[in-house]
């Protein structure tokens, strides 16, 4: 799939100029290719179809004449059109000293927010023996609108379907926006568009283009590579007009923007939009709303997610970019990154949702798992991103390949098990109970509880991402630390809705179960999120719950798993990240069939299992069931992750 340069739908060419300059006989030249004698004061529109125009774009040619239209139908005309020609005649000075005094202050008005390009057109050349250009040139140093002048005659046919070309091509690649005629040189836009470019081929980043790069640039770009001769004669003329345009054989940026005002000033406008265009620039030089955010359709109750190519992308970039290759991005790794972006997608305070490494910098792990967080609450602004990174150019394909949209989420829970690799788990409990703790520790890997405890929490943010291995595979969980101000207050509905809901109490603290167990039963027990009851800082004393039912009794009533200890300063803290994750990625399993052995022995689990088995009255069912997760036996075990036997949910409803 090629990429759709946001090219103009049809040209419009309006011809304007005094009486007699030969307008219509123009058109009717053109089109018949014979000068016509006897000419009406004006043609018909004429629609000339794309395939046979050089630029592949439908073009309507429209004709004025004074004698036919009124001031107001010429407004109207001029307001139109993509382009206009004003047409004078050599021989006749009063129509050339007409396009300053007259037609270029009519088009302006016309015109007044983005300026209509112009090519002045001189006719009936076949009538005098010198050039009326130089004065042209004068007008057009006063004017940057205009495009470009030529000179013609209908009579004898010179230029007459060049003139139509440089129309054509005034509209499709005009001259203004990219090059200043005044100062000689790239315009101020168009140059950071081009360092934008250049640092997107620039793929082992060392500020030159190599052949290589130089040849992909080139085949993305006119999708043909470069002739090896050709890049040998690039490269001579660089170095005979500049110092500094070639080093160590390979193209510098101050080389590649001289190529460029090199095409302009040859008239070959055309090479320097393509380029604009393949990396998503609009006509104003601002990246286009269509190249940066393609639509994708998300179903309700599906999300999205980084597809492989996504990944790949991403992945692909990041080594790119760590130079010292320590798989965290330095503040100048970070800053180079998205150097290409106007700001980068997320700021310093990242740190505190995704693993970070001892220094704070964003490790190739939680660089990774704040895309998928991006994806999967902005997309759009993923979009974005990938196409200011230059995915689109890279790939030759919209950004909507780089991510994947899960199937709704009912079907999961028909199918009993989730496609999906990235869950969302809102952690709910009293004030106190532990939640901004528990986070912290699902991303805080390398510090201890002791750390862990005394570190500054303000401002800790609602969202913590980590990767978890769910039966050998790597999901990401994004744990939402749902903050109730009131214990009264309700639970509004984007807060319950998750994949998996952690309910925290703190078993140091008599009036702390309460508050879940009432959460529980209201939000919860007729839904079908799964929900693990987090026992928290369980190096503290336990104590009676002041509440109807202790916990564990609590959870047996409701069939759901029995409460999980947790503590900053216990040793397998991971386990409860590990269980939440599970329970997301087989969502049917909430009551409490689905067990996960940790280790060899942790008869504890194994054990709760059985016994709650009896008491409900299931029957174990012997057969094992194993999860078309994509792994073996042996390579489950060979993880030392033990996958429990199974029993289909309907069993104990
Ligand atoms: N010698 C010569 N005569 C031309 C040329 N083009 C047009 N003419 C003549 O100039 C006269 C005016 O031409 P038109 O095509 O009617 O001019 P126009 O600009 O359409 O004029 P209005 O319709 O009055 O606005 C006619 O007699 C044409 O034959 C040319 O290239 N060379
Ligand atoms: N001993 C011990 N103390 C803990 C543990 N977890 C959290 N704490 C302490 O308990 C207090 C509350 O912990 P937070 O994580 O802030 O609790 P929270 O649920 O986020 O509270 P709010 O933000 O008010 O809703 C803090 O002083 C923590 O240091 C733990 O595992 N053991
Ligand atoms: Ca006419
Ligand atoms: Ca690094």
């Amino acid at each position: 799939m090629v990429v759709k340069s946001p090219l103009k739908r049809t040209v419009r060419i309006l011809l304007v100029g005094d009486s007699g300059v030969g307008k219509t006989s123009l058109i009717l030249s053109l089109v018949s290719e014979e000068f016509p004698e006897n000419v009406p004061a004006k043609a018909e529109e004429i629609t000339i179809p794309a395939d046979v125009t050089p630029e592949q774009v439908p073009t309507n040619i429209v004709d004025y004449s004074a004698a036919e239209q009124s001031e107001a139908e010429l407004n109207e005309q001029i307001k139109r059109a993509s382009v206009v020609c004003i047409i004078y005649a050599v021989d006749d000075d009063e129509s050339i000293d007409r396009i300053t005094s007259h037609w270029m202050p009519l088009i302006r008005q016309n015109h007044p927010d983005t300026p209509c390009p112009v090519v002045l057109v001189g006719n009936k050349i076949d009538l005098v023996d010198y050039s009326t250009i130089d004065g042209i040139f004068e007008i057009m140093e006063e004017y940057s609108e205009i495009e470009t002048c030529i000179e013609c005659s209908a009579k004898t046919l010179k230029n007459i379907s060049e003139m139509f070309y440089y129309a054509q091509k005034a509209v499709l690649h005009p001259t203004a926006p990219i090059y200043s005629v005044e100062k000689a040189d790239l315009t101020e836009a168009c140059k950071k568009a081009l360092v934008r470019i250049f640092k997107i081929c620039d793929v082992d980043s060392d500020g030159l283009l190599n052949d290589i790069e130089l040849n992909n640039f080139q085949s993305r770009c006119f999708n043909a590579p470069l002739q090896p001769q050709v890049l040998d004669d690039v490269k001579a003329v660089l170095r005979k007009n500049l110092d500094d345009g070639v080093s160590h054989n390979c193209v510098t940026l101050k080389g590649f923007l001289y190529l460029h005002s090199l095409f302009i000033q040859r008239g070959r406008n055309e090479t320097t939009w393509t380029v604009l265009r393949k990396f998503g620039y609009n006509d104003n030089l601002n990246m286009s709303k269509d190249y940066l955010f393609p639509s994708l359709k998300v179903p309700s109750g599906s999300t999205t997610e980084l597809s492989h190519k996504g990944h790949h992308f991403l992945t692909h970039l990041f080594d790119r970019f760590d130079k010292d290759q320590d798989r965290a991005l330095s503040p100048t790794e970070f800053e180079e990154m998205f150097s290409t972006c106007p700001t980068p997608p997320w700021g310093p305070d990242v740190g505190a949702m995704v693993p970070t490494n001892e220094k704070g910098w964003i490790t190739y792990q939680g660089y990774m798992c704040q895309w998928a967080l991006m994806t999967l609450v902005d997309l759009p602004r993923t979009f974005e991103y990938l196409g200011y990174l230059g995915y689109n150019v890279y790939e030759n394909e919209s950004q909507t390949t780089a991510v994947q949209v899960t199937r709704e989420k009912k079907l999961d829970l028909a199918k009993k098990q989730s496609s999906r690799n990235v869950y969302q788990c809102h952690v709910i409990g009293p004030s106190g109970s532990g939640k901004s703790t528990l986070c912290r520790c699902f991303i805080k890997t390398h510090l201890d509880g002791k750390s862990l405890l005394s570190e500054n929490t303000t401002g800790t943010p609602t969202c913590t991402v980590n990767t978890v291995q769910v039966y050998g595979q790597e999901k990401i969980l994004v744990l939402r630390d749902i903050n109730v101000r009131n214990v009264s207050d309700p639970l509004l509905p984007h807060e319950v809705h998750c994949d998996v809901a952690c309910l925290t109490y703190d078993v140091n603290n008599p009036k702390s179960f309460e508050y879940i167990a009432r959460i529980y039963i209201k939000y919860f027990a007729e839904s079908k999120i799964p929900v693990l009851i987090v026992a928290c800082k369980d190096d503290l004393e336990e104590v009676r719950q002041e509440y109807l039912l202790q916990p564990a009794n609590f959870c047996q009533k409701y069939k759901i798993l029995p409460p999980q200890k947790f503590s900053v300063r216990g040793h397998h803290k991971r386990d409860v990240f590990v269980k939440l994750a599970t329970m997301a990625a087989f969502p049917p399993l909430r009551r409490m069939v689905h067990m996960l052995l940790l280790r060899p022995q942790p008869t504890e689990w194994l054990n709760i299992f059985y016994r709650n088995f009896r008491d409900f009255g299931v029957i174990v069912n012997d057969t094992t069931v194993w999860w078309k997760a994509g792994l073996s036996l042996a390579a489950v075990t060979a993880l030392g992750l033990l996958v429990a036997r199974v029993l289909h949910t309907d069993k104990i409803r």
